[in-house]
């Protein structure tokens, strides 16, 4: 039986700090670092990355997308990297950002979180916004494969207020939707030690989000850092009483420094020096 996502991610964070690198072969960083933006482009360049920091960070964060652009030979880029990001000890969580009807979520799942699928990871970001219950056959595919989900709560990005600030009136509490995913997956992850597996995503670039209860008992995956103008130092002020469940992630803010692995391995340790000296003062 292999042992559940959040407890893996857990040893992780404890092991090797809680940062997460981006593996976004954008066209502009391909263009950057001397490649063709064409598949052998985008195969040397998550190779690079797979090789710099699989071997050193807790987690990498494949974004999908910059992937699929290229077809089904993108996509078996993509296999390739999850597999021997995984295999060089990395937890890879893989940001496609599925949402759908249950019945079609059950397919997506079943593509990123059946243990024998060729593009099984760790875990997967998912989009709660056709309703939490729709992501019930993602919850229960990830729970029997010792995998973990990550919900879209509180993007980094300026527009997603719209939607997430929004106020239920059918919610007596009052609560906006980001806050009724917190309390969604602090359901799911209830009485799990040392911690649930179903986590939330949230923007490290919000400020202050004290009117939140961010205790899920489940990991936050902070994206913001770097490019979109958060910083490490930012989390304790951001986060509170749960940034020990932080999982900041940096993609651009590290990726730029390549090709070269050790300039890559010396961005990342910074970051993860800043975040730490962060987390321990708060
Ligand atoms: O709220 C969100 C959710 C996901 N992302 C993704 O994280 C990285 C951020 O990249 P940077 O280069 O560090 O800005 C990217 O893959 C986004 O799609 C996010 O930014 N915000």
């Amino acid at each position: 039986m292999t042992e559940p996502f959040g407890a893996r991610l857990r040893h992780a964070m404890d092991e090797r700090g809680p940062l997460c690198v981006g593996i976004d072969p954008h066209s502009a960083l391909l263009t950057a670092w001397g490649l063709n933006d064409d598949v052998a482009g985008l195969e040397r360049f998550s190779r690079t990355v797979v090789e710099a920091l699989a071997g050193r960070v807790a987690v990498l964060k494949p974004q999908s997308a910059f992937f699929e652009r290229f077809g089904s030979r993108g996509i078996a880029v993509l296999e390739k990297s999850v597999e021997e990001a995984r295999a060089a000890g990395a937890l890879v969580v893989m940001d496609a950002k599925r949402g759908d009807i249950g019945s079609t979520m059950a397919a997506y799942a079943e593509t990123f979180l059946h243990k024998d699928a060729p593009l099984f990871s760790d875990a997967l970001t998912v989009s709660p916004y056709l309703g939490y219950g729709s992501l019930k056959p993602a919850v229960d595919l990830a729970r029997e494969n010792g995998a973990g989900l990550f919900v879209l709560a509180l993007t980094s990005n300026p527009e997603g207020g719209e939607v997430q600030h929004a106020v239920r009136t059918q919610d007596a509490a009052g609560r906006d939707v980001g806050a009724t995913m917190l309390a969604h997956l602090a359901a799911e992850n209830a009485g799990e030690e040392p911690m649930g597996s179903f986590g939330a995503v949230v923007g490290a670039t919000l400020g202050d989000l004290s009117s939140y209860d961010l205790r899920i008992n489940g990991p936050l995956l902070a994206p913001g850092i770097g490019a979109q103008g958060a910083t490490p130092s930012d989390l304790p002020a951001v986060f509170g009483a749960a940034v020990r469940h932080v999982v900041p992630n940096v993609s651009r803010g590290v990726l730029r420094h390549g090709p070269d692995v050790v300039a890559l391995r010396d961005a990342s340790d910074r970051f993860a020096d800043e975040i730490r000296d962060a987390v321990e003062a708060a």
